[in-house]
């Protein structure tokens, strides 16, 4: 049974808008204050059976999907914002056909969809929880996203002033449907409050008014105060803007009375004024800079001038503190059982710092702009912190194929992790990458775009305008890599190239402002820039009567912007690197009944997904240009054969099925990798108590991993001073059997340990013994037929021969090919193909095991595996009461190691004795029943029970993990 969905206040909340890039957008479950109609799931059109209308979209989503699932829950209202009278008429035959579903017809459909909640209609048959008992799921999505849906705007003691904020629409529509009755999940938004403004604020003290966003003073002599004394000191400067409790509260209590609970404000604050409890906000762009100066730049392929070293510190300790405070405000509202939901740049350590306090939480993380290619992304100082902050999510979500190819491509090459097409194996945790291309709420544009006389005024208005002229259709951010520079030229080039459209065409192109706020230099250039061109091709191929460009620098009504989407005979988007372009989609939408061609530019996370566009190298001006004469002069039929096939896209991969296959992906991944049985910590109190009680102990320690961290070259990996004597002082205890179970040979392990005469060694995954207090070596493999090793050689070699930097371990038994020091992918990719060679050669003909370690690939006998060391080693003590050690412990980091864990598992030891410890990530699959995460930690806990005083960091892991610190011991 679904939790019951909190009650929605009686409000009026906007559908008119929910969708649009226009950057107009009112958010429907969103904002108070506007009344609309409810979105309709869509209505047939007759004669055009070749389309899937909105409704139809069911079919294709990936959860059990409700028919109204694209309409509004009960807090919409359907009160019409267009009269139903005028709905039937119809303008031209085409708009009869798009104005058929804005009829009758549709306003009757409206007037009948029923509110599934109202109608009494259970959730529970739409209940994800079903399908996943195993995951123990809450029912509610938490969703991160870097601001809440409004500017708002405070005046101190008053109501805060809440307005749509532009911008990020397909996301705030996604937001929507979850806190929708059409969907079944309870819903909360965690979010920045964005940068506060203040309006009626009096500062008697400066005759300056304050920019309370920016932090800076304005002077404004006309509303100055005159200065009483011409001599007194200067005003004190502004002190930012100052919040008090109680008004912070209100917000809260805002948000949460419009909202159904559902917006969580988080709050940055420079200061706080304890003596008032007043929070003192500043500069308050500072929580943008780092993500949208270095990362939106970098990630869209543009490199900036470096910064001054102190400037680049401080941006990234702000961009740190401003994730790790919206974590503390996740943790305030989190229950077991959540999703979160994390979208975008601005968050990307977000999902780690949560990991690292929430171990078994879901996560989910989605990127909205391009993820670079490793050539790019690693020119970026913090990689590594970045990379491993999107880690912590359970799955990654990207716009595009190659982005997610770009993305696991980074993990390999920067932090040595195997990745494939479905993931990336971090620290022995498999993170699912995916690609989810985001969509619009389909009806609800549709809805708007033909629904509303106001907009068929309007079309009506644009085509008396340029009657007898073709309207080609441009609107971007003002924002470089929206690629309008190179539209201009392009359109410069058809005019030069096609004169035979001079006077019959038109460029109508809005550039409205950045979404990005940091870069305000960038802007200036992009807008001289094009200002210029403008002026150069109007005044090279216009005249009195003609302006081949026009061009708006501006936010558009929406009223405007979806009519001259709607009269439009070509759009033309010419990105030179973007995420997700919604205005193609919308275009699509608005397209209906009119097929005019989209002419698309490759470099959009859109191409991918839309096909049927004209797809274009934006930077070949030329090939743009036949482009534009291809589409104004494509015949009709193949013009709707095309516009078809992008609508159907459209509709079905909208919004809400955005949201749930993301969400029903992530669910299949959190089951299939089993992430709700973390591995605990190791409990220390525990084992140093058992350890106490223990009169015969034994234990088992892999070498590479376990008790050193592994490097590029194996010869490197000599055990440092500390770890010899802390091996030494364990082992000098009567009661202790120490062993070291390695794949290394015998010559290393006698090397560097053969000098502590106490220890037990193993080599060569179990092939070697060699007895506490005994200079001689039993071989395990004496009587074995060593032909294999020629043939696998020869194999090896052939890999050798092609894999630059790889080589060739020769072991008196196993055989190990390493390419740790190969290109990361090629090598990994050669690993995958030697071993496909050897499993279908020689390990058909001989009993051996190929097996894939830590950037390598061994071959052994089969039945010598470390199981069977530590399976003789509990044998010789004897299982039996009173014989069995009562204390093991065992530690291992790979894939060879879980043979011990295995074959403790599989004994007859009691198990509340057994220690087995994996060195890596708790999310790790693993037979260990602890994990500690490096070999720093295995040295510091053999320290503890040494009861050494150089335990090392144990009290603040202990405190971390959540265990009993030492001191408490
Ligand atoms: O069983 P282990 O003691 O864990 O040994 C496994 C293999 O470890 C060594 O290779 C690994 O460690 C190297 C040093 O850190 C690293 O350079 C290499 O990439 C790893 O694969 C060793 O060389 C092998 O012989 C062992 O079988």
């Amino acid at each position: 049974m679904a939790p019951p969905k909190p009650e929605a206040p009686a409000q009026t909340a906007s559908t008119a808008d929910t969708s649009t890039s226009a950057d107009l957008d009112l958010h429907p479950a969103l904002h108070p204050s506007i009344t609309s109609v409810p979105v309709t799931p869509g209505v047939h059109l007759a004669g055009q059976s070749a389309y899937i209308e909105p409704e139809d979209i069911q079919k294709d989503a990936e959860l059990p999907f409700d028919p109204e699932a694209v309409t509004p829950g009960p807090q919409w209202n359907a009160n019409s914002y267009f009269s139903p009278k005028e709905e039937g008429r119809a303008e031209s035959p085409a708009e009869a056909a798009a104005g058929a579903q804005t009829g009758d017809e549709l306003l009757k459909r409206l007037s009948l969809i029923p509110d599934k909640a109202a109608e009494g209609k259970d959730l529970a048959d739409l209940d994800p929880r079903a399908a996943h008992p195993g995951l123990n799921l809450s029912g509610r999505v938490i969703s991160a996203t870097f601001t809440v849906p409004y500017n708002v705007k405070y005046s101190p003691g008053a109501d805060w002033e809440l307005n749509p904020r532009r911008g990020t629409s397909a996301l705030y529509d996604s937001f929507s449907y979850l806190a929708s009755s059409s969907s079944p999940w309870n819903h909360v938004l965690v979010g920045w409050t964005g940068e506060i403004e203040e309006y009626n604020v009096l500062r008697p003290h400066s005759s300056a008014s304050f920019n309370s966003a920016t932090g800076q003073s304005q002077s404004n002599k006309a509303s100055a105060p005159i200065p009483v004394d011409a001599s007194a000191p200067p005003p004190p400067p502004p002190e930012g803007v100052r919040v008090s409790r109680a008004d912070r509260a209100r917000l809260e209590k805002q948000l949460e009375r419009d909202h159904g609970g559902n917006v969580v404000p988080v709050w940055l604050i420079d200061e706080m004024d304890e003596k008032d409890d007043v929070a003192i906000l500043k500069e308050q762009t500072r929580w943008r800079r780092y993500a949208e100066h270095e990362l939106y730049t970098l990630f869209h392929y543009k490199m900036n001038a470096p910064a001054d070293g102190r400037a680049a510190r401080k941006s990234w300790a702000d961009y740190y503190r401003m994730n790790k405070l919206f974590a503390d405000r996740i943790l305030d509202v989190y229950q077991p059982g959540d999703i979160i939901n994390i979208h975008d740049f601005y968050l990307l350590l977000l999902p780690n710092l949560l990991r690292q306090r929430l171990p078994n939480v879901y996560i989910g993380f989605f990127l909205h702009i391009p993820f670079p290619s490793s050539e790019f992304y690693r020119c970026l100082s913090r990689r590594k912190e970045i990379l491993e902050g999107i880690l912590g999510a359970n799955m990654i979500g990207f716009q595009s194929y190659s982005y997610s190819r770009h993305f696991s491509s980074c993990c390999t090459r920067i932090l040595g992790f195997d990745s494939s097409s479905a993931g990336v194996d971090a620290y022995g945790a498999h993170v699912a990458v995916d690609v989810f291309p985001i969509g619009l709420n389909a009806a609800s544009v549709q809805q708007q775009a033909f629904g509303d006389p106001v907009i068929r005024e309007k079309v009506k208005g644009i085509r008396e305008l340029y009657a007898g002229k073709k309207i080609i259709v441009g609107r971007d951010r003002l924002d470089s890599v929206r690629g309008v520079a190179q539209k201009l030229q392009a359109f410069e080039m058809f005019l030069e190239k096609y004169p035979e459209w001079l006077e019959k065409v038109v460029l109508i192109q809005v550039t409205s402002p950045s979404s990005v706020q940091a870069d305000k230099d960038d802007d200036n250039k992009v807008i001289n820039k094009i200002s210029d061109l403008v002026a150069r091709i109007n005044g090279d191929y216009g005249s009195l009567s003609y302006t081949p460009v026009q061009h708006f620098p501006q936010y558009l009504s929406r009223e405007e912007y979806f009519a001259l989407l709607r009269v439009a005979d070509a759009g033309l988007i010419t990105s030179v690197r973007d995420g997700m372009n919604t205005t193609s989609l919308e275009y699509i939408i608005c397209q209906k009944g009119n097929h005019g061609p989209l002419i698309l530019s490759e470099f959009s996370g859109t191409a991918g997904s839309l096909a049927g566009a004209i797809h274009i190298n934006p930077w070949d001006l030329s090939g743009v240009a036949d482009s534009l004469n291809k589409a104004l002069t494509m015949p009709e039929d193949e013009r709707e054969k095309q516009h078809v096939k992008l609508y159907n896209h459209v509709i079905a991969n909208n919004v809400q099925a955005w949201t749930n296959n993301f969400l029903k992906r992530l669910m299949t991944n959190l089951s299939s990798f089993d992430q709700s049985f973390a591995t605990p910590a190791l409990d220390r109190t525990k084992l140093l108590y058992q350890y106490r009680q223990s009169k015969r102990r034994l234990f088992m320690f892999d070498y590479d991993g376990t008790l050193t961290p592994i490097v590029k070259d194996p010869q490197a990996a000599i055990p440092s001073d500390r770890v010899t004597r802390t091996l030494k002082t364990l082992a000098a205890d009567p009661a202790n059997s120490v062993w070291i179970i390695s794949g290394r040979d015998q010559k290393f392990l006698e090397d560097y340990l053969g000098h502590i005469a106490e220890l037990g060694l193993s080599a060569e995954h179990g092939s070697f013994m060699r007895h506490p207090r005994s200079d001689t070596w039993e071989n395990l493999t004496e009587k074995t037929n060593m032909s294999w090793q020629d043939e696998v050689l020869g194999i090896f070699q052939h890999y050798t021969e092609r894999t630059l930097g790889s080589h060739i371990e020769r072991k008196k038994i196993a055989l190990t090919w390493h390419y740790r020091r190969a290109d990361p992918e090629y090598g990994a990719m050669q690993a995958r193909q030697c071993q496909k060679h050897l499993e279908k050669t020689v390990a058909k003909k001989y009993d051996v095991e190929v097996m894939t370690g830590k950037a390598n690939l061994e071959v052994r006998p089969r039945f010598v595996n470390k199981g069977e060391i530590a399976k003789k080693l509990v044998q010789a003590y004897g299982e039996g009461p009173g014989d069995a050690p009562d204390f093991v412990l065992c530690l291992g980091d790979d894939f060879t190691d879980e043979d011990m864990f295995r074959s403790l598992r599989q004994s007859k030891l009691p198990q509340e004795n057994v220690f087995s410890v994996t060195v890596g990530a708790s999310s790790k699959q693993t037979l260990a029943s602890w994990h500690l995460v490096e070999p720093a930690d295995v040295i510091s806990v053999i320290s503890l029970l040494n009861g050494s005083a150089d335990a090392g960091n144990v009290g603040a892991v202990a405190v971390v993990e959540g265990s009993v610190p030492e001191s408490r011991l």
